[in-house]
């Protein structure tokens, strides 16, 4: 029996196994049966040399947006609309057969907006060109969800359960809960908080279906079964997702507000060029990007070209501007002096953890060394090759100046 019957046949039992607290251990085991048929499947086949169709794109910028959504429902059209990069837009459905990049310049930032082939129900299990889709949306910074505002919002659901099935998920965070694999001692169970959808035996169950007997699990939130789960497989991409309902201008004025009102919802219309900058500013907020601007001493910022820095790909602290300016900064680096909303007083001095806001000011300071770094009495060798002291004298001038 192939991997699809398997799956089937799960669902088909899950489907019809009534839920209440004498099933719930049986079930708790087959959500963990399915999991793991789910990321075998999702494993590449053992013959393929890792995509090659013309799917990869390079990642440019300071993030990846991607857009997704059933066919003809106008990705194109907003990929066309946002990056002026031309993907060809038609009235029939699978017009997109490739990942087209764009560029996206807002907020002196650059965005790499990617245009994919329209998606449908049972993407995941290979329809369509529904795996490579899939593979480019796990590697975005944050998806869009095209949506036709004027048809029924049932595939907002449906390809939801599509991108879950695959291991995203949107708008969520990891489930707090500790897990770590041990070489004995049993299972240790253990919660900070009353755990109403999961106790001992179905935790037992589910770690059984993994083959794992000696684990410290910890609770630290409510979790239930498909939690547990994610915790274990371990392979889960939390991604954020603004569900883009395109073609407003075919709908009434009531549906437009209704839609406006919904969580991490932006209704326009790309055709017609309505809302377009309500979707790139909400874009920019979910992506939460900080712009830092770099001074020299003495020198005005640079307002033109801030290095942009992403809480979710390697944070926002000045030890990641560093890194991003270039690798040997971290090793050189003094202190820095900060004004902006991040800072307390302005400047403020901080050190390499401090963590920085958008439109930050930076100056950093490298410290004195030739050669040689410390001369082994904790202090830093000069140019000169002398230990670095400053007199009483030149302390007091310091602190009038
Ligand atoms: N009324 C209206 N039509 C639109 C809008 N945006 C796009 N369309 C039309 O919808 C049709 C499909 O647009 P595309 O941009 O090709 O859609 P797509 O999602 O890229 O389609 P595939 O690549 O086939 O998946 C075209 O006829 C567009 O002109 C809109 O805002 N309003
Ligand atoms: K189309
Ligand atoms: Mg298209």
């Amino acid at each position: 029996m192939g991997i699809l019957e398997k799956i089937k046949e799960i669902e088909d039992e899950m489907a019809r196994t009534q839920k209440n607290k004498a099933t719930e251990y049986h079930l708790g085991q087959l959500k963990a049966k399915l999991a793991k048929l789910r990321t075998e499947l999702q494993a590449p086949p053992k013959d393929s040399k890792g995509g090659g169709d013309g799917f990869e794109v390079q990642k440019y910028g300071d993030g990846r947006v991607a857009l997704i959504g059933f066919p003809s429902v106008g990705k194109s059209t907003i990929l066309t609309v946002l990056t002026g990069t031309k993907s060809e837009v038609a009235a029939y459905e699978f017009t997109t057969l490739t990942c087209i990049p764009g560029i996206i310049h807002y907020n002196e930032a650059k965005i790499q907006l990617l245009d994919l082939p329209g998606i449908i129900e049972g993407a995941a299990q290979g329809k369509g060109r529904g795996r490579q889709v899939i593979a480019v949306c796990k590697s975005a910074d944050l998806l869009l969800m095209v949506l036709d505002a004027s048809r029924p919002h049932a595939h907002r659901r449906i390809l939801t359960e599509e991108l879950e099935s695959v291991g995203i998920r949107l708008n969520r965070r990891p489930p707090q809960i500790y897990f770590k694999k041990k070489k004995t001692g049993g299972i240790s169970f253990n919660a900070v908080v009353p755990l109403s959808k999961m106790d001992e035996k179905l935790c037992h169950r589910i770690l059984q279906e993994y083959k794992i007997h000696n684990a410290e699990v910890l609770f630290r939130e409510d979790c239930d079964a498909d939690d547990l789960i994610d915790v274990i497989e371990g392979n889960r991409r939390y991604i954020k997702c603004l569900y883009v309902y395109n073609k407003i201008d075919v709908c009434s004025v009531e549906e437009v507000d209704a839609i406006a009102r919904m969580p991490n919802s932006i209704p326009c219309s790309a055709f017609q060029e309505l809302n377009m900058d309500g979707l790139l500013e909400r874009m920019w907020d979910m992506m939460a990007l900080v712009r830092a601007y770099t001074k020299k001493v003495g020198g005005k910022p640079d307002f033109a070209d801030p290095v942009v820095l992403s809480a979710d790909r390697g944070g926002t602290s000045i030890d990641a501007l560093c890194t991003q300016i270039h690798k040997s900064l971290v090793a050189d680096f003094s202190y820095s002096l900060v004004w902006g909303t991040s800072s307390k007083h302005y400047p403020q001095r901080c050190g390499l953890s401090h963590v920085l806001e958008d439109e930050d000011v930076v100056q950093i300071v490298k410290r004195k060394v030739t050669t040689g770094g410390e001369d082994g009495k904790g202090r830093f060798k000069t140019t000169s090759n002398k230990p670095l002291r400053i007199s009483d004298r030149e302390k007091k001038v310091a602190l009038k100046t």
